[in-house]
């Protein structure tokens, strides 16, 4: 028997993360191959024809899954009753500027985003901010919906992390799908501290197999945390295809669980890690059951220690710039 659809809201539907995002989901990528799904779309009012016409792709691909599609420039109307949203819709950096440069032009959208989320989703909704400065525009929706669990709403770090694994697995002959237990700390910003002390390839820890902490923290890191800055400049727009990849994969993880294995996801602290309850931080991440769990008790070193104070001092910086719209 068919299982009734879920409903599922992207926001900015005409840009170019959701010319790639709308026809993974509708292919089933997130909710699995059984799953008929029905799309609400929300874009700007001078961006409803370009939706229309990405519709009418989404129609040319005959998808058996997808179950209907909503187009409008309502967030109300768009997050009725939503069992998941993709936050994406916002302004993107261009050359020259930092994801923070954003921070002002973006955050009066996850306000009034939050708010509608907080009127007409379900209570239940899993949210995934992905439109920079993701971490602090998650802080600002959860912040702007009140009864929705904090908890629900959560970040993206998992482009850094697939970056990171990509680059690990480069330097090492692995395969990335072999690297375990790495973990995206902090904001997804050069500041984002990949840490491998804890990853393993086939049971051999990956520190040991790189044997290379010189190259570890004077290339990965930068590398991983500069890696949107040199896709700017290498195609003059910032990343899309591989942007929809890590949100599939974000909520898909979510959803189905990740048999044990650690993702990073941008979640709202409960004060773990001396991280102040409430700040969106990047943290390593066990899915199971529609569910995730921060992992905890992790041995923090001096080095590891001072990367986080730097991610989470910007952070600090981003949620007092926005405390006056936040209120
Ligand atoms: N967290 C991450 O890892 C990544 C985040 N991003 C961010 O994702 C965002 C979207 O990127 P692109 O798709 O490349 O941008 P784009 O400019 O191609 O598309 C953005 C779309 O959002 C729409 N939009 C703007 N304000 C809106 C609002 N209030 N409500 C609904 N829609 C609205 C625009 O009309 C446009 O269609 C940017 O902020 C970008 O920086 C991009 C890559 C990775
Ligand atoms: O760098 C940007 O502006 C887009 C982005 O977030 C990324 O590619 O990581």
């Amino acid at each position: 028997m068919t299982k009734p659809a879920v409903r599922v809201a992207v926001t900015g539907a005409a840009g170019q993360i959701c010319y790639s995002l709308l026809f993974r989901i509708a292919n089933g990528d997130v909710y699995g191959k059984d799953q008929p799904v029905i799309l609400q779309l929300l874009d700007l009012p001078q961006a409803q024809n370009a939706v229309k016409g990405v519709v009418m792709e989404l129609e040319d691909c005959a998808f058996p899954l997808l179950a209907g599609v909503v187009i409008t420039d309502d967030p109300k109307v768009a997050f009725k009753d939503v069992d998941a949203a993709f936050l994406v819709g916002a302004r993107p950096r261009s050359k020259g500027m930092e994801r923070a440069d954003l921070l002002l032009a973006n955050a009066e959208i996850f306000k009034v985003q939050g708010a509608a989320l907080n009127a007409v989703a379900k209570r239940d909704v899993k949210v995934l901010v992905v439109g920079n400065p993701a971490n602090t525009n998650a802080y600002i929706t959860a912040k702007s919906a009140p009864d929705l669990p904090a908890g629900n709403i959560t970040a993206m770090l998992r482009l850094d992390h697939n970056r990171a694994l990509s680059q690990f697995a480069a330097k090492i002959g692995a395969n990335s799908a072999d690297i375990e237990k790495l973990a995206v700390w902090g904001n997804h910003s050069p500041t984002m501290f990949a840490d491998y002390r804890f990853a393993t390839v086939k049971g051999e820890p990956l520190p040991k197999l790189v044997n290379d902490e010189e190259w570890y923290r004077g290339t990965l890191i930068p590398t991983v945390g500069k890696r949107g800055a040199a896709i700017i400049e290498a195609r003059g727009l910032s990343s899309a295809a591989s942007a929809a990849n890590a949100a599939v994969d974000h909520m898909r993880d979510w959803i189905h669980g990740t048999n044990g294995g650690w993702v990073s996801m941008g979640i709202a602290s409960d004060g773990s890690y001396g991280i102040p309850e409430g700040i969106v931080f990047g943290f390593p991440a066990v899915c199971s059951n529609g569910s995730y769990e921060v992992v905890k008790g992790l041995e923090i070193s001096e080095y590891a220690q001072s990367m986080l104070n730097i991610t989470l001092k910007e952070l600090l910086d981003e949620r007092d710039g926005v405390s006056a719209i936040v209120g």
